[in-house]
């Protein structure tokens, strides 16, 4: 214990000297002749423009925002497949800087990155290279694990969910592979997706968010590691910074600012998971509404006055300042449809549909392979999708309606455990475009679904780095 408490130590004080490089810009000052008053006014500058990245499962996409919130560019680049998830998560990223006009990439003042929940990296804490492949949001580890988290956390934490990031950390834990690298010198550490793509930019390589690091354990309301979790032999390994999203970080480094053209004071802000990027794209402000993601996988975000946490059932919930937001993630998604049906397929069957009027009657459960985190945590629960209908349309519609109901049993479950029921539902994501599903889902959860200005998760991450820099630049003051 020694031993990690003193590597703990050691990492905190590389932090603190790492601590944010970012000075915020001195106002401009000056004496006006004859007169006593001093005005203090910002020096004359650009105006600056805000950049969100959403690093989703199948791709990432970017927004860039002025400070009205208007979309001033965006850009969307899916994974390479022939890659490993780092080097395609990296190519991705530089990839849409590269996509951001010249004329705007040197305006970007700040920026934050949103990525998928408990996708997880161990990786060398002073340069973010991984030591094993990154684990995936979805990746159910071993029952062997799933105990060993049980056994150390608060009963039905979502930590100790088949697919969290704690129990990612112990399946490395048990293969010893942190372990090995520290015999070799090298300073293990624990990232998730939005973190790890973040250090590329601002080259700090232990902070995260206090979204991101709930399914690791962290608590958000008393904002530190419970005992129960910073007294296990890893502790050391855990980000040493954990920062509300949309806090200013730190700057990107010289080389990220030569590579890419943006401004070297460009601040880097604290991230979050893409389903909470999507729900602050759509604004909600109201106790009771939610917001669907609808992407590869469904992801349900509802604005409550009561918490829920009950890893039966995948159930959890994220803070978002002052709020609680409840919910869940199932592996139901477009990821199904497109195992079936290009997006240009989708567009060209979503007419012949028959629509909520006409119910096929279909019952399935659909899932690309075994696993389920919600509403039921079930590694084991199998796909169902047959019988399989001549008519495609009608397959299709089949499984659109059985999503409908998975999310539709979501939204029941968390009023049942003492949620604010659900009055009104956003959509973001992939499956928001398709007018007969929004009817088929208004349908099963019997509340108005309706189509924001807007709900992508890259847009949510805008108004983070909007917010991040106005933290960073407070008004000037005017004394006269
Ligand atoms: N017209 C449509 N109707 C329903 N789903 C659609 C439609 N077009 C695309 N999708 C689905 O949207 C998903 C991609 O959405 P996206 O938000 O990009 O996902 P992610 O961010 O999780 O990768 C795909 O799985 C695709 O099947
Ligand atoms: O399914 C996912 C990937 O798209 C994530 O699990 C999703 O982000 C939900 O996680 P959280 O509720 O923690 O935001």
């Amino acid at each position: 214990m020694a031993a990690s408490a003193a590597a703990t130590s050691a990492a905190a004080a590389r932090l603190s000297r790492l601590a944010p490089r970012y000075r915020r810009p001195e106002p401009t000052t000056w004496r006006t002749p004859g007169r006593s008053r001093v005005v203090v006014a910002q020096a004359a500058r650009i105006e600056p423009l805000f950049l969100g990245i959403d690093f989703g499962t199948s791709g990432a996409r970017q927004v860039v925002i002025d400070r009205s919130e208007r979309v001033q560019s965006e850009f969307s680049s899916a994974y390479s497949q022939h890659e490993s998830l780092d080097t395609a998560w990296s190519s991705a990223l530089w990839q849409l800087l590269d996509a951001i006009p010249a004329d705007q990439r040197r305006r970007i003042a700040s920026l934050a990155i949103d990525g998928t929940s408990a996708t997880t990296l161990l990786i060398d804490g002073d340069s973010g290279r991984c030591l094993a492949p990154p684990k995936l949001y979805n990746e159910a580890q071993p029952q062997s694990v799933v105990q060993r988290a049980r056994q150390m956390a608060p009963a039905e934490h979502t930590a100790t969910a088949a697919t969290s990031t704690l129990c990612k950390v112990l399946a490395w834990d048990e293969e010893g592979l942190w372990q090995g690298a520290e015999a070799q010198g090298v300073e293990p550490a624990i990232v998730h997706q939005a973190d790890w793509v973040a250090g590329l930019l601002h080259g700090l390589w232990r902070v995260t968010d206090y979204n991101n690091a709930l399914k690791l354990g962290y608590d958000p309301e008393a904002e530190l590691y419970p005992d129960w979790l910073a007294d296990q032999p890893f502790a050391h390994l855990l980000p040493l910074a954990v920062v509300g999203p949309g806090t200013p970080v730190g700057p990107i480094t010289a080389e990220v600012a030569q590579r890419t053209g943006l401004p070297p004071t460009c601040l880097v802000c604290g991230g979050t998971t893409d389903s909470i990027a999507a729900f602050v794209a759509a604004g909600v402000s109201e106790v009771g509404e939610a917001v669907t993601s609808l992407g590869s996988t469904l992801a349900v975000k509802l604005l409550s006055e009561a918490r829920v946490d009950d890893a039966r059932y995948g159930l959890y919930s994220h803070r978002l300042g002052s709020g609680w937001l409840v919910g869940g993630a199932s592996n139901t998604g477009g990821a199904v449809l497109r195992q079936f049906f290009s997006d240009s397929q989708l567009a060209e069957l979503t007419p012949r549909l028959a629509g909520a009027d006409h119910p096929t009657g279909l019952d399935y459960y659909p899932l690309t392979r075994p696993g389920e985190r919600c509403p039921v945590a079930d590694p084991n629960l199998q796909p169902r999708l047959e019988p399989r209908p001549a008519d495609d349309a009608v397959f299709l519609q089949g499984i659109l309606e059985s999503i409908a109901r998975i999310e539709a049993q979501t939204y029941r479950l968390l009023a049942d455990l003492g949620a604010t029921p659900v009055g009104r539902v956003y959509t973001a994501g992939g499956g928001a475009r398709n007018p007969v599903w929004t009817a088929i889902r208004q349908r099963q959860l019997g509340v108005p679904v309706v189509v924001s200005a807007q709900a992508e998760a890259a847009f949510g991450s805008a108004l983070l780095a909007k917010q991040g820099y106005a933290l960073a630049n407070p008004p000037a003051a005017v004394v006269m």
